[in-house]
Formats: structure tokens, C-alpha cells, sequence
């Protein structure tokens, strides 16, 4: 490890650190270290490093703003890239936008608004990177990356940079190729149309106090932690079922919204998961329906 770290280091590819809690870097504030944590510096940066962590047959993993994952309590083996600053730049060109997988989301559409582009007033309070957009297909008032969504650029293991098309993503809702096959968003191409500067912020501003009326965005949180099954909606079995306020150490189902759970203040990835599986086990045996989680589970517990 310390060879690989001195290797990093030499090739200048950006922030490299050892055993770096991996709370600092989720919205959950939960996680155990990283063995190697690296926030590239640029796209060169990036390549670099990847080739470096390919040569010592590391095994890695991406991360955005966290905003979608629980990192369990002895953290990810290996190597984890976190995309931020150094991958956000970001280029208006008529009504289609080029972006970098490090720009956050919610900025990219506020900016969109600015430039009076339609299509993006979904993502105003979807608070992770665009990378981890493009991954997870983000959506929210009946939008999401698929429907505007033109191209992507995809790092491979191997090291090549491949574009892919929106049909080549396959998506599906909060779903994409990339949760099967890997590979990192390094910038993605989205479809917008011209519009009215007015009509985009108002629509903006509704979702926006929508959500503050509806989620409870001012405690740690991952937004939805399970997906809707199919023509229902999770937030309303688990509230049906008396569940909201339910607490495990400090993993709590929201007050606000019940498919939120929020940490109380120290809480671990053991108390949350133990809480999604209480969850489960009562939906499933109350209404006999299995909820999957929409968010994604990572590292050794
Ligand atoms: C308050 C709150 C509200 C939310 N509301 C919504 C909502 O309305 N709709 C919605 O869809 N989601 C919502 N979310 C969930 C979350 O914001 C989205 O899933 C978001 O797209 C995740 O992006 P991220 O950068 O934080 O990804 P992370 O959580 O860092 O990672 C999530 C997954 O994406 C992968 N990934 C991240 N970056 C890349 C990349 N560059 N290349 C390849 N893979 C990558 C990771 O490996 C991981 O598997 C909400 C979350 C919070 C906290
Ligand atoms: N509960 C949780 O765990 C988490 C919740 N969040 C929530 O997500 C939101 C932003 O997250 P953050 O990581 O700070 O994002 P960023 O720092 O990437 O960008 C947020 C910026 O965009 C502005 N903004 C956000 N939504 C809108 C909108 N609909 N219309 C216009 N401007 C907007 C914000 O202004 P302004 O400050 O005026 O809204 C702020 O300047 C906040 O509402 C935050 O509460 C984020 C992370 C974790
Ligand atoms: C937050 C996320 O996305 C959100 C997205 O922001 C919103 C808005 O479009 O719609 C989905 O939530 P949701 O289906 O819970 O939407 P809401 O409008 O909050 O609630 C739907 C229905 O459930 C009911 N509901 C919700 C919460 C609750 O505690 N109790 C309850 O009964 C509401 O009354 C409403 O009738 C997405 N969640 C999923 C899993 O698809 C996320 O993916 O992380």
C-alpha cells in the first residue's frame, strides 16, 4: 500500500489518502475508512491514477457526493476516487450542455435555469454529483437522466474512454448498464430545450418547497432509501405500518417522511441496516411486498 501511495504521490494525481473515514464523505456522515482514498486532480489526474491502481491489481470504486450510499462500519478495501472539483467543468453550447461528472447536479440545474434551458428543473434538490446522476438515472417529479440524457464519457478498468449513447445506458427507473458493467462517468452531454427564464425558477421554487415540506433535509440523510414498488409508494407502507419515529441506536425512519432514514447523531451502518431489515421484514409480511433499497450498500461491515 505505501508503495502505491509513494507512486501516487510522485505522479502528482491529486489528493491520496490513507485510511480516510469515509463519513467525511457521505451525506449519512456513516462509513468506515478507505484504504486508499484519492480525489484526482484533473482528468489526467485520473487516468493516471487508474493505470497506477490497475498495475498494483487494487480493487477500487467511485464515488460523487455520497449523497446515495451506505458505507458499512470497517469501510472498502482498496482503492476509492472521489470525482469533485478538477472534473466540473461546464460549457453551454446552444440548448445542449457538456459537463463534468465532479459538477454537483442541483448547481447544473440552477445554471441551466440561468441560461433559460428547459429540462433540468427535476434535479434542483437532488443533491449529488452528475457522475453519480448519470449512474443511478436521478429522478424526481416525473423526470429524470433518461429523458435528457444525450451522451456520456465512460472510463473503463482497462484504462480506454468509451462515449455512450442514451440507448446504450439501458435505462430503466433509477437504474443504468453501468450498475451491472462498472466503469466511471467522467462527463456527460444532456439534451435541453430553450424556455422561459420565469417558468423554469418558478417550477424550481415549487419543487424546492415541496421538498422542504416533505423530506426532512436538515438531518443526515440518503434521500429515498428504498425504491417505490411498482404503482405504490414506500414512504406510505412503512407510515401505514406505524413505523415512523422507529429507532435503531441511532438510525432513525424519519417523522417527516418514513422512506427516509435519518441519523440521529452517531449513528452506524449496522444500525441503519439492521433498521432496513426490520423495515422489510415488516412491510414484506404485512402487505407481502418486498422493498428493494434504492440505496447502495458498499464495504465490510
Ligand atoms: C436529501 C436527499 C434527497 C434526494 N433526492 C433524490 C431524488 O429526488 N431523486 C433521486 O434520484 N435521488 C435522490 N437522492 C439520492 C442521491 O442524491 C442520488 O442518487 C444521486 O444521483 C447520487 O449522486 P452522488 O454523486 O452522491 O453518488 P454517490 O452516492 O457518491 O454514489 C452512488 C452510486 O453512483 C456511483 N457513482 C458515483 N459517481 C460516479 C461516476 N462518476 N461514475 C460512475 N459511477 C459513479 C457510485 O459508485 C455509487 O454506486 C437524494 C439524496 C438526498 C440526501
Ligand atoms: N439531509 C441531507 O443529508 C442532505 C441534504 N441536502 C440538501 O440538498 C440541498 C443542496 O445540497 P448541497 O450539497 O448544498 O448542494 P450544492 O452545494 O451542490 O448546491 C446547492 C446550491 O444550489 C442552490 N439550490 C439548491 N436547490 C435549488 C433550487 N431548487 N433552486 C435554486 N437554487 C437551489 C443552493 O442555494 P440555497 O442554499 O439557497 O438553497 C446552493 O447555493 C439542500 O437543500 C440540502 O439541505 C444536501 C446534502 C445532504
Ligand atoms: C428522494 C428520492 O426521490 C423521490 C423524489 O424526490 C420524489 C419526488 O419526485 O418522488 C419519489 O418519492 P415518493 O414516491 O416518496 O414521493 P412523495 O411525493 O414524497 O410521496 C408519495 C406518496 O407517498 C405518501 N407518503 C410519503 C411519505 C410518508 O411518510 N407517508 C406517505 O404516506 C405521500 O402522501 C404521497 O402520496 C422519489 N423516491 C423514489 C424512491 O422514487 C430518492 O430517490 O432518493
Amino acid at each position: 500500500m505505501n508503495k502505491l501511495i509513494e507512486e501516487l504521490s510522485l505522479e502528482k494525481v491529486g489528493i491520496v489518502l490513507k485510511d480516510e473515514p469515509l463519513a467525511n464523505h457521505t451525506t449519512w456522515k456513516i462509513g468506515g475508512p478507505a484504504d486508499v482514498f484519492i480525489q484526482p486532480k484533473d482528468l489526467s489526474g485520473l487516468v493516471k491514477a487508474m493505470r497506477i491502481v490497475h498495475k498494483h491489481q487494487l480493487p477500487w470504486r467511485v464515488i460523487g457526493k455520497g449523497s446515495n450510499l451506505l458505507v458499512r462500519d470497517k469501510g472498502i478495501r482498496g482503492v476509492v476516487f472521489k470525482l469533485a472539483d478538477g472534473l466540473d467543468h461546464l460549457e453551454f453550447k446552444d440548448d445542449v450542455v457538456h459537463v463534468g461528472a465532479g459538477y454537483s447536479f442541483i448547481r447544473l440545474a440552477v445554471m441551466a435555469g440561468k441560461e433559460g434551458l428547459t429540462g433540468l428543473e427535476f434535479a434542483g434538490g437532488i443533491p449529488g454529483s452528475v457522475g453519480g446522476a448519470v449512474y443511478m438515472n436521478a429522478g424526481a417529479h416525473g423526470s429524470d437522466i433518461s429523458r435528457i440524457l444525450k451522451s456520456a464519457e465512460v472510463l473503463s478498468e482497462a484504462g480506454e474512454i468509451k462515449t455512450y449513447t442514451n440507448h446504450d445506458m439501458q435505462y430503466r427507473y433509477r437504474h443504468s448498464i453501468l450498475q451491472d458493467k462498472g466503469g466511471i462517468v467522467l462527463a456527460a452531454v444532456f439534451q435541453l430545450a430553450h424556455g422561459n427564464r420565469k417558468e423554469i425558477a418558478d417550477a424550481m421554487a415549487k419543487y424546492k418547497d415541496r421538498r422542504r415540506l416533505t423530506q426532512p433535509l436538515q438531518l443526515p440523510c440518503c434521500g429515498s432509501v428504498f425504491r417505490n414498488p411498482p404503482h405504490d409508494h414506500s414512504g406510505r407502507l412503512i407510515e401505514e405500518s406505524g413505523l415512523k419515529g422507529y429507532r435503531i441506536g441511532d438510525a432513525q425512519v424519519s417523522e417527516k417522511h418514513a422512506n427516509f432514514i435519518v441519523n440521529r447523531g452517531k449513528a452506524t451502518a449496522a444500525d441503519v441496516l439492521a433498521l432496513i431489515q426490520h423495515i422489510q421484514k415488516e412491510i414484506a409480511e404485512r402487505y407481502q411486498v418486498q422493498l428493494i433499497p434504492e440505496v447502495e450498500v458498499v464495504g465490510e461491515g
